[in-house]
């Protein structure tokens, strides 16, 4: 089976007369880190809803590990959204205000009928105490919530990850925390992960290849 998390020839954006990305293949191969960079507005955050089975493209398709993507959002399979996590920049608007942290990590599993005391497991692997997890998103710092975030973005294990941006509201050391967890967590399973960001010198710490929206989009992008 041809693995990976694919974009091909993708043709997207909000209005159809004047797309955001034209054509624009890319991959991220299970068990690799690709970092995506690209000037502001080029439309990465785009490419990331798309491959996360957010934003439907006009053009193109999505193919996961073989298999073409046939709907998005909720038209999607079920067992291929849940196959590929996403992580946003800014986790104030991912979290539903009134929930606690326990009860927003547990929504996954509870959607998809799994038991929820796994969020304990999740909650230590991301390095959540117990007492973070009774409060609410106000409750908590943007580093406390991203982590948050994270564990729920784990907690169906997904195959892939789409991190946009993530650690752009966070410090040094939640930085390194947080890839640290994922760069585990993919040598566990094998996942491939996308990774967004101005930080060039994070993504070459991080990624092991970093791609650039301009030199995607182009007749002769990579994958093609
Ligand atoms: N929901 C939306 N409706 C209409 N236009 C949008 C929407 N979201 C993004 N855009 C526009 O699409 C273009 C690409 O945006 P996108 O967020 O994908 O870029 P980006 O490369 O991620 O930018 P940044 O680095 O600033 O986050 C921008 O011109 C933006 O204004």
């Amino acid at each position: 089976m041809l693995t990976g998390l694919r974009a091909e020839a993708v043709t997207a954006g909000y209005d159809p007369r004047h797309p955001v990305l034209t054509d624009v293949s890319l991959t991220v191969e299970a068990g690799r880190t690709v970092g995506l960079v690209g000037p502001s507005g080029s439309g990465k955050s785009t490419l990331a809803r798309v491959l996360a089975l957010l934003h439907k493209p006009q053009a193109g398709r999505v193919v996961l590990d073989g298999v073409p993507v046939t709907g998005h959002r909720h038209r999607a399979p079920r067992r291929q959204r849940t196959r590929i996590g996403v992580l946003f920049q800014q986790p104030r608007l991912s979290v539903d205000q009134r929930m606690t942290l326990r009860t927003a990590i547990a929504e996954p599993l509870r959607a998809n009928g799994l038991p929820v005391s796994r969020v304990d497991g999740l909650a230590e692997l991301v390095m959540l105490t117990p007492d973070l997890l009774a409060r609410r998103p106000h409750e908590v710092s943007d580093g406390q919530l991203q982590r948050a975030c994270l564990a729920r973005a784990l907690a169906l294990r997904p195959a892939y990850l789409v991190c946009d941006e993530m650690t752009t509201m966070l410090d040094a050391s939640t930085t390194a925390a947080l890839v640290g967890v994922i760069r585990d967590y993919q040598r566990e399973t094998g996942a491939g992960v996308l990774a967004i960001s101005h930080d060039t010198v994070l993504l070459d710490h991080w990624a092991d290849r970093v791609v650039r929206l301009g030199e995607v989009s182009a007749a002769a992008s990579p994958d093609r």
